[in-house]
């Protein structure tokens, strides 16, 4: 087994354990189930210049800690602070170190950018948590999802009200699982298999991704240049959980790669 398979293998069983304890029903209930969501696709079809979706990531199955120092509610306040145009919080425990407590404090700490609830998802059942915790967006992993898993938890996904941001890796993936359905196509610089990660990905995927969907790239990023260079092919998000968190104040670290691609000519991500 792959780690992916073995992610999702460890979810499935995760999932049928959440089912026994708390019902729909009860996540239908819960404070936050009725919340409007705010749209990422729309925040990020506006934008005029790079848009940074910044990540809370504690460990990863490739790095192990990466940061164990940090607390959401701060990490949520300094990022939205820096300009972040949406936040990505882990809520898989296993292999990242996320929790809904994360995602909670993340939310606690920030009314009005939009969140990514940040795992795998294999199951409606987890869009009804998504909902319940006060997220705007859901992942699907074209990677651990057949097409038709992908059409219906996208279609249920609406029906909640959630966006779907959909991630691809390679060019089978994403014409075998991109539909209407989908708000946003990511493009995964990192092979989930093996955890190699080269930004060329995202270059080569930007053509054959139809221009009616927003495209982000995902992962290994760490400076404006690559930032600016996937920007003029298309890109208008970008997903960045390490280079952030590796640093004592991720918040900061975001904030000087703003200022870096303020400088990049013709591109002000802090003006739309
Ligand atoms: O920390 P990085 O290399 O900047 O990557 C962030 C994000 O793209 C990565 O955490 C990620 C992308 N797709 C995923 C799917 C599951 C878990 C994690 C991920």
């Amino acid at each position: 087994m792959n780690i992916l398979e073995k992610i999702v293998a460890r979810k499935k069983e995760e999932v049928s354990e959440s089912k026994k304890r708390v019902s729909i029903a009860q996540l239908e209930n819960s404070r936050l189930f009725t919340r409007p969501t705010i749209s990422l696709a729309t925040a990020l079809s506006d934008a005029a210049a790079p848009r940074i979706i910044s990540e809370f990531k504690r460990k990863s199955p490739s790095k192990g800690i990466i940061n164990d120092q940090v607390t959401p509610a701060q990490v949520t306040r300094d990022y939205v602070a820096a300009g972040a145009v949406a936040l990505s919080v882990l809520t898989d425990t296993d292999f990242f170190g996320g929790s809904f407590a994360d995602f909670g404090s993340a939310r606690e700490a920030n009314t009005g950018t939009p969140m990514l609830r940040k795992d795998f998802m294999v199951d409606e059942y987890q869009l009804y948590e998504a909902k319940s915790i006060g997220a705007d967006v859901i992942l699907l992993i074209a990677a651990c999802l057949s097409p038709a898993e992908v059409k219906s938890l996208s279609r249920k996904a609406h029906e909640l009200g959630l966006e779907v941001l959909l991630e691809v890796h390679n060019a089978e993936e994403l014409s075998e699982c991109l539909t209407d359905e989908v708000d946003i196509v990511g493009v995964n610089n990192r092979n989930l298999k093996t955890f190699v990660t080269s930004i060329e990905t995202s270059v080569a995927l930007s053509e054959q991704i139809p221009a009616s969907f927003v495209k982000i790239s995902e992962s290994g990023l760490q400076g404006a240049d690559e930032i600016v260079h996937l920007y003029k092919h298309g890109y208008k998000g970008f997903l960045i959980g390490e280079t952030f968190m590796k640093t004592a104040d991720p918040g900061a670290a975001l904030a000087n790669l703003q200022l870096e691609l303020t400088q990049h000519s013709n591109l002000n991500p802090l003006v739309l």
